[in-house]
């Protein structure tokens, strides 16, 4: 382990906190809030995260390392399998855990998929009831959902925020967060908000774009890549981008009438960066078509997800 420690007299605390629940229940946007900063990408489709995002928070003698892992669900092919081993290995590897449950709707069984993993797990467990702005019975749901944890003997703690729009429980749920941190080194620099390069965090962002204007099917079969990244004297930030699809067919979907979707999703893509990293950008964008990518373990590798 690599000790970035601020100094060496004062004891750091240190650990890795997964964030883990069924798809679309508000994982990402809660590890976004958590960190004051977009790492992870976030939509209105289920199962937009595949990587085991980490966003890293640190705060004087402290440090989280947040583990963002896919949404559980029932896998349907091997990139299903692959993002649900993330989630089993984050669960392995870390020192508590965020539970994130939907309170606009009863449990249903993915979250009891969620909670066998958990159930006896002996690491503390932080349970977080989320959209409360838009549930109708928070309290009776979130009872529900502590049903699930019945029987459990090691730490578990509770929270109802919205991860949109409640900062102040935001915060006041990472600061119990940072008091549950064991004694370690710094995992990571002190300055260090993520652990993507800038090349995948780009890559991700485009795919948030193209997922919210793709229809049907199309978004799942969807991968994007960033190959190059150029900064020109004036700081204009020149990027290179593909879309990937799994069939020739898709190509035209995904490019639209008149090269139209494919020019949207760019447009939406690059206002994003160009918030995020406070400089003008060139986006160029390519559709490419690498066969059935989701059934084929080397270019799932290829294209990052290993
Ligand atoms: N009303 C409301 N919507 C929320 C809240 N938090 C997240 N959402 C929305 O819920 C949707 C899913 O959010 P994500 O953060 O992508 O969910 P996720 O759990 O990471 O999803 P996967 O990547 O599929 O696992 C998005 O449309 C969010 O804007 C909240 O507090 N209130």
């Amino acid at each position: 382990m690599t000790d970035f420690s601020s100094t060496g007299e004062q004891q750091t605390h240190s650990g890795f906190i997964a964030i883990i629940g069924k798809p679309n229940v508000g994982k990402s946007t809660l590890l976004n809030s958590f960190l004051g900063t977009k790492v992870a990408p976030t939509s209105p489709r289920p199962q937009t995260t595949r990587r085991g995002v980490r966003g890293i928070h640190t705060s004087g003698e402290r440090q989280i390392v947040f583990v963002d892992t896919p949404g559980m669900h029932k896998a349907k092919d091997a990139l299903g399998k692959y993002m649900n081993h993330e989630v089993h290995s984050a669960l392995a590897d870390v020192d508590a855990v965020v539970w994130v449950v939907d309170l606009r709707h009863p449990p249903t069984d993915e979250d009891q998929l969620v909670a066998r993993q958990i159930r006896e797990l002996p690491k503390p467990v932080f349970m977080v009831g989320n959209k409360t702005d838009a549930a109708k019975y928070p309290d009776e749901a979130m009872k529900l959902y502590r049903a699930l944890l019945e029987g459990r003997e090691h730490d578990t703690s509770e929270t109802m925020l919205s991860a949109q729009n409640n900062p102040a429980a935001v915060a006041t749920l990472r600061e119990q967060l940072l008091d549950a941190l064991p004694e370690n080194p710094f995992f990571f620099p002190q300055g260090a908000a993520s652990d993507q390069t800038r090349e995948q965090w780009a890559a991700e962002i485009i795919r948030e774009e193209a997922m919210k204007k793709l229809r049907d099917e199309l978004p799942y079969a969807v991968a994007t890549r960033v190959n190059s990244w150029t900064e020109r004297q004036d700081g204009l930030q020149r990027i290179e981008g593909e879309i990937v699809v799994e069939k020739n067919a898709h190509k035209g979907m995904v490019i639209g009438a008149g090269g139209k979707q494919l020019r949207e999703i760019g447009q939406a893509a690059r206002k994003q960066l160009e918030v995020f990293l406070s400089r003008k950008v060139y986006l160029g964008l390519e559709v490419i078509v690498i066969n059935n990518w989701r059934e084929d373990e080397e270019a799932l590798r290829e294209l990052g997800y290993e």
